[in-house]
């Protein structure tokens, strides 16, 4: 997979070098590159924003060094046609349904906004040689779209066959079947009064697949009863339902 990312704060994305991507990276898994959007700017200031049409506080990100810069970027790639990944607060839900889905793809380019966020014609115009997508992490506010990228590439990474040691941890984990994942315990067996549950002790393997189901079910219904009305309806045994 090839990844560009497209910001103001080229160094906000250093982390992407470091552990996970970083061995990613040595393996020739994923292929990253990061642009300093200034490097589009044609005037002695750089500028890279400007004040709203229509008032309002803040600034806006300027239409004219994005279409350059996403002219370049289209232009270093294979002839894949590349996802244009937009962070946004307006942006469909981040999920790890299209972390699944963006891991599928050969090449992510991100584009980082600031301030008030991005000219909306630059969306639109780059649809002419991308598909473009605006994705929220969640309902809070950040000052820019970098976190949101540092998030969602470690979030699609992990799934690139051969980056993650396991690939079974993968099938276990939260929101990997649609629900929460059951508790986790390590030694020692009792630690401060606290005794691990006797099953996981037990090495009865059916016993054990069997309580953690319920667990994530029953940790699923209390946190996060959404995801488990979301579920499949095929997905809930009869058992499942007495949980
Ligand atoms: N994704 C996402 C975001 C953002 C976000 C993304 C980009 C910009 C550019 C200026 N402000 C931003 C906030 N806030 N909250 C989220 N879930």
């Amino acid at each position: 997979m090839r990844i560009d990312v497209l910001t103001i704060f080229p160094d906000y994305l250093a982390p992407l070098g470091l552990s996970l991507i970083g061995k990613a990276r040595e393996q020739g898994l994923v292929e990253l590159a990061v642009h300093d959007l200034r490097g589009w700017t044609t005037d002695r200031h750089r500028t890279v924003d400007d004040t709203p049409y229509g008032g309002g506080p803040g600034m806006v990100m300027r239409p004219e060094p994005w279409g350059q810069a996403l002219d370049a970027v289209a232009a270093m790639g294979a002839p894949e046609r590349p996802r244009l990944v937009l962070p946004t607060p307006a942006g469909r839900p981040f999920t790890q349904a299209v972390a699944h889905e963006y891991a599928a793809l050969p090449w992510l380019v991100f584009g980082c906004g600031r301030y008030e966020g991005i000219d909306a014609r630059v969306a639109e115009e780059a649809r002419e040689r991308y598909d473009v997508d605006e994705v929220s992490l969640g309902d809070y506010v950040l000052n820019g779209g970098e976190v949101a990228v540092l998030v969602v590439v470690e979030a699609v990474a992990r799934l690139l066959p051969g980056v993650i040691g396991n690939a079974q941890s993968l099938d276990d984990e939260s929101h990997a079947a649609g629900l929460l994942e059951a508790p986790a315990y390590t030694k020692p067996a009792l630690w401060r009064g606290h005794r691990v549950p006797d099953v996981l002790l037990s090495g009865d393997h059916a016993r054990i697949a069997r309580w953690k189901r319920d667990e994530a079910l029953r940790r699923t219904r209390s946190v996060r009863p959404d995801l488990v009305a979301a579920l499949p309806p095929g997905d809930l045994d009869r058992r499942d339902r007495e949980v």
